[in-house]
């Protein structure tokens, strides 16, 4: 199963019922075991200076300093003054096992730093209301300094010092893990940057709790491969270009038609048997089999398409300009499955949408829609997405590296993709391969997923061979594999993707 992202109201939630269900001193020795367990799995050799708060977060590093001085390592432990009983508790059966406690003060860190060969940080976890307190400022600024700066690991409990969980913005300066080993769940901001940026390789560990304990605190776990798997549609041998989804993309602008030209290029490598563009301007021959048509009028031309003449599923705005939304507009009124993007992601849209309607902005577009800032946008995606899809209706995917998708029934948080897609046109690309789907009879939410998912397939698999350097182009003509990789996981076409996932640090989140 891919692996749960907690709701930011979910976040403290599972605190709060581990307390409630008295599993919190279990999960406790759980989560210092599993801290300790990383320290020895990535940095097996030296000293290890552990750094503890005084909630909960700083009983899980105490708990680490005994299972590591069971397991012979050298342990130097500074703590706080303990506030939780748990932690307390924990202090006192550290001191039992014979590891000494020192208390946390720039002294006595800075005289620990210089012989300690890796940092467990257990400061602050989920507790953490920002902004930092001063005192903790200075610990957290000389840890960074020291360990960082002379290329010393800290391995974060939960998340690191500093981070606000529920949130992917950052507030001053939060502790830079090298790995961050965290409990129940992912937080949002271990998922998401700037944030993320700050935690290393991030790790799940496994509390050992009933299983699935948390999910009822996290967004949706899906699609899972096999779901995928089954959503990509099959067909019978004689189909033909008529049965196979006929798009039509309402795109293109003088000086944008390649936006137009990428969207519909890209839905027929996603299996598209006709695709269409309707620009406002001359688009060059991208390849031969996309068919173009101009029109003196487009809106006109719209106007006048009998329903019979219609396609089975739209793509509209990208490269639009200026007459975006009367189009969009005029187009919504055949309720038709249509994917919206670009241009036509205008406020003076809402309140025209539909149930099939699948809108895709980036940050900057998702600010526009909902009269806020990029950053508020960035700030809580989740939170951003959730509200676009109560004004507009219909299915949100809102995109970046992860995209979070909102849909009537919940949010997904889709992790996949390749650095190399921070690109023009991917985005184009993304809205011709949905719109491919639907017109091949996928559901809007069910598009979505598996559009999403196929897209930052093809950009692991693109990013494989062109790393930085990947364009749209490269991306769309890796859709086939990417395509075959999720609708047969288990072939050698999937195996070498997982492999080149491997080589590149790209992470898988299917089961
Ligand atoms: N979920 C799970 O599965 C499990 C969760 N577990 C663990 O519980 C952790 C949450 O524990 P938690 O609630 O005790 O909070 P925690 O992060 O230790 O912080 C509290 C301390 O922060 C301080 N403080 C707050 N704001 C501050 C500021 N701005 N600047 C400075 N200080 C500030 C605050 O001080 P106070 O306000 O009381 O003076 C208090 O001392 C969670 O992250 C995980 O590690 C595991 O044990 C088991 C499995
Ligand atoms: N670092 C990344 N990781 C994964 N996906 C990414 C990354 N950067 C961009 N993308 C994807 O590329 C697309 C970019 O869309 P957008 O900004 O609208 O591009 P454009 O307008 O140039 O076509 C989105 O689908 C986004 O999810």
């Amino acid at each position: 199963m891919p692996e749960p992202v907690l709701s930011p109201a979910g976040v403290k939630a599972v605190d709060a019922r581990l307390e409630k269900a008295g599993l919190l001193d279990l999960a406790m020795e759980e989560a210092g075991r599993a801290g300790a367990d990383a320290v020895q799995q990535f940095f097996p050799v030296g000293r290890v200076l552990l750094l503890a708060g005084g909630g909960a977060n700083g009983g899980d590093a105490l708990v680490a300093a005994r299972h590591l001085h069971a397991l012979g390592r050298g342990v130097t432990v500074l703590a706080l003054p303990g506030k939780h009983p748990l932690t307390r508790l924990n202090r006192r059966r550290l001191k039992a096992a014979g590891v000494p406690v020192q208390a946390l003060t720039v002294a006595a860190l800075r005289r620990s730093l210089r012989n300690s060969q890796v940092v467990v940080d257990g400061l602050l976890g989920t507790g953490f209301t920002p902004p930092l307190r001063p005192a903790l400022q200075e610990l957290v600024a000389l840890v960074n300094g020291l360990v960082n700066g002379s290329g010393r690991p800290v391995v974060a409990l939960d998340l690191p010092t500093g981070l606000d969980a529920r949130v992917s913005s950052v507030a001053g300066e939060p502790v830079h893990a090298t790995v961050t080993v965290t409990f129940s769940g992912l937080k949002p901001a271990l998922v998401y940057g700037p944030a993320a940026h700050h935690a290393g390789q991030v790790i799940l560990a496994d509390l050992r709790l009933p299983p699935g304990w948390a999910l009822s605190e996290a967004l949706a776990l899906r699609p899972t491969s096999a779901e995928l798997a089954a959503l990509l549609p099959v067909r019978f041998a004689d189909a033909h270009k008529g049965t196979a989804g006929n798009v039509w993309v309402i795109g293109g602008h003088p000086g944008t038609v390649g936006a137009a030209a990428l969207a519909g290029w890209a839905a027929l490598r996603t299996g598209a048997g006709l695709v269409t563009v309707h620009p406002e301007a001359q688009v060059p021959l991208v390849t031969p089999e996309l068919m173009i048509r101009q029109h003196p009028s487009l809106l006109e031309a719209l106007k006048d398409t009998p329903a019979a003449k219609r396609p089975d599923a739209l793509c509209v705005g990208m490269g639009l300009g200026p007459h975006a939304v009367q189009v969009a507009r005029q187009v919504l009124t055949w309720r038709l499955p249509t994917v919206l993007d670009a241009d036509a992601l205008h406020p003076e849209l809402a309140g025209h949408g539909h149930t099939h309607c699948l809108w895709t902005p980036h940050p900057g577009e998702a600010a526009r829609l909902l009269g806020t800032s990029t950053t508020d946008v960035t700030r809580d995606p989740i939170q951003a997405a959730r509200a676009l899809q109560e004004r507009l209706g219909g299915v949100i995917v809102l995109k970046g590296g992860p995209s979070t998708i909102a849909t009537p029934d919940g949010i997904f948080v889709s992790r996949g993709g390749h650095p190399g897609m921070a690109s023009a046109g991917m985005g184009d690309t993304l809205s011709g391969i949905l719109a491919a789907l639907l017109a091949q009879g996928l559901r809007t939410e069910q598009a979505a997923l598996a559009g999403v998912t196929l897209h930052a397939r093809a950009g692991e698999l693109a990013g494989a061979q062109h790393g930085y350097g990947l364009i749209a182009t490269d991306l769309i003509s890796q859709l086939g594999s990417a395509w075959e990789t999720l609708k047969h996981p288990t072939s050698p076409t999937a195996a070498a993707w997982s492999e080149g996932v491997l080589m590149n640090g790209s992470r898988n989140e299917l089961d």
